[in-house]
């Protein structure tokens, strides 16, 4: 029997997603996410193979390694169980690759090592991603472990858009540039927008907006990055669910002169207290938008200041791109949330961008055009596929595909 099926574990500062994907036919065997790591209050929700009921386990996970012993256990309860001679390889999402890390990477001790040095660049992200593969390795310590990076897809980026402006001896030292995230997601949408608009990826020019929880913009000229938003961390760019995006570096100074706070405290502030939970105590587009509904003042300015923020990106890739042909929204809030797309493009057709409402407000799990027909430039939704991608790269590498 040949193995062809390959487990994606996407493991998130307090949650894990996960997907067993069979790379004969593409079909997914299961799927789950599990959520509020570390507090009282986690669940796990596991949906088996198609026609299965959705399975939800509610209590206390206190740590990623016991969700992903509880994940385990749902799959062994659909036959599905990582003892499986079917299984070819488990692929990880790991945020931060650093400047050694361009590819998809079989995992030893020297990799973690490396994984493990970048902490301090994705502070949020890579600690749970070497959680998740040390369990995984004790769980499968004979199966191949594949790492596929966040910062692989952004790797190309020219030097112009990769610098800061800073001395470069002191950059160069402490590896501090722009390193971008997301990528997995940037690549795929970018090549799937092309696909929907009938055009060779090499051909094509695209600013993707990537709007999670995490969010950032990329600019992809011919299927390369020319820019992202995101920097030496996921904290620069677009204003996020907790994290504030740009700001002047300067507040970091003030903050700890002026306030007194210390560079831990700074840190959780910028990552943790800020963004639209910051703004306005919530960081859930569904929940701000039934309070800009209901004309809650706090939520109002909340998404003015995301919106404004996503525009200015949209306006910079535009000139950095100097042709488009489509501007793509992706990830839960880019897919599912019409108003943002409606607001992020408002007052743009000098710049050829418009979104018809009716398309607009339609929904769809595939890619769909959602500018009038006519649009000189496209406006597009793309649902993302981190865990398809990752799936990809990790049994072509397993294959030598
Ligand atoms: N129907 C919806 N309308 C608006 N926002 C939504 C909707 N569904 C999901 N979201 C947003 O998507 C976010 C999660 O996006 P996702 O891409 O899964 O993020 P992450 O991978 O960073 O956890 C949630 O915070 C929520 O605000
Ligand atoms: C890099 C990053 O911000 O990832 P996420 O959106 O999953 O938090
Ligand atoms: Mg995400």
């Amino acid at each position: 029997m040949t193995a062809t099926r390959i487990l994606v574990l996407n493991s998130g500062s307090s949650s894990v997603k996960y997907q067993l994907i069979d790379m004969a036919d593409h079909s997914r065997l299961a799927t789950g996410l599990a959520e509020r790591i570390g507090e009282d209050t986690s669940t796990l929700t596991h949906r088996p193979p198609a026609g299965g009921e959705p399975r939800e386990r509610r209590g206390r996970l206190a740590d990623h390694d016991a969700a992903l012993k509880a994940v385990a256990e749902e799959l062994a309860a659909d036959g599905l169980g990582l003892d499986s001679p079917e299984l070819a390889a488990i692929g990880h999402r790991v945020v931060h690759g650093g400047l050694k890390f361009t590819e998809p990477t079989l995992i030893d001790e020297v990799v973690l090592k490396e994984v493990e040095r970048l902490v301090p660049v994705a502070p949020l992200h890579n600690p749970a991603n070497i959680t998740g593969i040390r369990t995984a390795q004790r769980l499968r310590p004979d199966l191949p472990q594949i790492a596929v990076f966040d910062t692989a897809f952004h790797s190309t980026m020219p030097e112009h858009a990769a610098r800061y402006a800073i001395d470069v001896k002191t950059a160069d030292e402490h590896r501090v540039r722009r390193y971008g995230f997301h990528g997995t997601s940037h690549a795929y949408v970018s090549r799937k927008t092309a696909e929907l608009l009938g055009k060779d990826p090499a051909e094509t020019n695209v600013i993707v907006l990537h709007l999670g929880n995490g969010a950032s913009a990329s600019a992809v000229r011919g299927g390369r990055c020319v820019d992202t938003s995101m920097g030496l961390t996921p904290l620069e760019g677009l204003v996020m669910g907790t994290r504030s995006g740009d700001i002047d570096p300067a507040v970091v100074f003030h903050l700890g002169r002026v306030a007194g706070m210390s560079m831990d405290e700074v840190d959780e502030l910028l990552n943790k207290r800020s963004g639209m939970a910051g703004l306005c105590g919530e960081n859930d587009m569904r929940e701000i938008r039934r309070r800009v509904e209901e004309g809650d003042a706090a939520a109002t300015l909340a998404f003015e200041i995301y919106i404004h923020r996503l525009k200015k990106y949209i306006g910079a890739y535009y000139a950095v791109l100097g042709t488009v042909d489509a501007v793509v929204f992706t990830a839960g809030v880019g897919e599912n949330a019409a108003p943002v797309r409606e607001a992020a493009v408002e007052g743009l057709a000098e710049l050829g961008l418009a979104v018809d409402g009716e398309l607009n407000a339609a929904g769809g799990r595939e890619p769909r055009l959602i500018s009038p027909r006519d649009a000189r430039v496209k406006v597009a939704v793309v649902p993302t596929d981190e865990e398809l991608e990752i799936a990809e790269q990790t049994y072509a590498l397993v294959t030598g595909g």
